[in-house]
C-alpha cells in the first residue's frame, strides 16, 4: 500500500493507539499489550481496542503476535514515520523555528546610521564582538508584512550585545546583532548582522543591517529592490 493510500486509511483514533503503544515501548522492540488495558486507556470498549490493533496491522504500522494472554506488539518503521509527522506537527505548533526568514526592500534611511556605527566606542565591540569592522552605515530594509511579525522570532535565537557607554557629554544607548545572510540580486552574502539600537527613530517595519561591505556596492542594490534576510541560530563565522 502506498504511503498516501496509508495516510488517508488511518484515522486520529487509531494514531492515539499507536501513540499508546509507543509510550509502552513498542517503538523498540515487541511490547506485551493486554486489549482490555489499552480499551480502558481509551476509554473505548475491548472490541473497539482490538479492532483499531487489527487496523494498524493491515496498514502495516505494527507487527503483531497473538498470544493466549494478550499480544506482542512492534511498531513499525512505516508506523514510527506516523508517529513522527504528528511530533513535527506539534513542534510547528509549540517550538519557536530556529530560522527566522525576513523579506523587504532596501530603503534610505534617515542617514544618522553613518554617524552612530563610526563612534569609537560602537565601533571597538563591533571589531572585538562581531569579527569585522563594519562598513559606517546600516543598509535599512523596509520589510514586508509578514517579516513585521515574523521578526518577533529573532528574540529567541543567539545574539550579540553591544554595551551602552557615554562620552562627557552624553550617553548612548545599548543595542542587539544577529548574525544573517543575505539574498539579494540572486546572490547570498555574509557575514551581515541586523542591529536592532535600544533608542532608534525606526518602529518594527524598518531593520537595519550592518557588514564589512557597502552592501549597495557589493550586491548593486537600489531603493525598492527585494532583499531576503535569514537569521538562523548557528554561527556564520
Ligand atoms: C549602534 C547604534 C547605536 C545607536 N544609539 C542611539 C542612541 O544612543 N540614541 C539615539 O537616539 N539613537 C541611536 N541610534 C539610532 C539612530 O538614531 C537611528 O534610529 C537609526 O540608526 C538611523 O538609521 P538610518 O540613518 O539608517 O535611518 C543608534 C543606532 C545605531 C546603529
Ligand atoms: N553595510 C552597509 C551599510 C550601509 N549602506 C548604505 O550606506 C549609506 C549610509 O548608511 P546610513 O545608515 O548612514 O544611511 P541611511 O540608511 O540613513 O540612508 C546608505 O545608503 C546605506 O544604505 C550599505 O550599502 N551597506
Ligand atoms: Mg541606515
Amino acid at each position: 500500500m502506498s504511503e498516501s493510500v496509508v495516510a488517508a486509511a488511518v484515522g486520529y483514533d487509531e494514531l492515539a493507539t499507536l501513540k499508546l503503544v509507543a509510550l509502552d515501548g513498542g517503538r523498540s522492540g515487541p511490547v506485551k499489550v493486554s486489549c482490555s488495558g489499552l480499551a480502558d486507556r481509551l476509554g473505548v470498549s475491548n472490541q473497539t481496542a482490538s479492532r483499531r490493533l487489527q487496523r494498524l496491522e493491515e496498514v502495516d504500522y505494527v507487527e503483531r503476535e497473538v498470544v493466549s494472554d494478550g499480544q506482542w506488539i512492534t511498531i513499525s518503521d512505516t508506523g514510527e514515520s506516523a508517529l513522527r509527522r504528528e511530533y513535527a506537527d506539534y513542534r510547528r505548533i509549540f517550538e519557536t523555528p530556529a530560522v527566522v526568514v525576513l523579506d523587504g526592500e532596501v530603503t534610505g534611511g534617515m542617514g544618522e546610521g553613518r554617524h552612530y556605527i563610526s563612534l569609537p566606542g560602537y565601533m571597538e565591540q563591533f571589531t572585538e564582538r562581531l569579527g569585522y569592522e563594519p562598513f559606517p552605515g546600516t543598509l535599512n530594509v523596509r520589510l514586508d508584512d509578514d517579516a513585521v511579525r515574523a521578526r518577533a522570532g529573532m528574540s529567541s535565537l543567539d545574539a550579540v550585545p553591544i554595551d551602552g557607554w557615554e562620552d562627557d557629554e552624553r550617553t548612548f544607548g545599548p543595542a542587539t546583532c544577529y548574525a544573517a545572510v543575505i539574498e539579494a540580486s540572486g546572490e547570498t552574502y555574509d557575514p551581515v548582522h541586523i542591529i536592532v539600537p535600544e533608542r532608534t527613530h525606526h518602529d518594527e517595519s524598518q531593520l537595519e543591517i550592518i557588514a564589512p561591505d557597502k552592501l549597495r556596492d557589493v550586491l548593486d542594490l537600489a531603493d525598492g529592490d527585494r532583499i531576503t534576510v535569514r537569521v538562523e541560530e548557528a554561527d556564520f563565522e
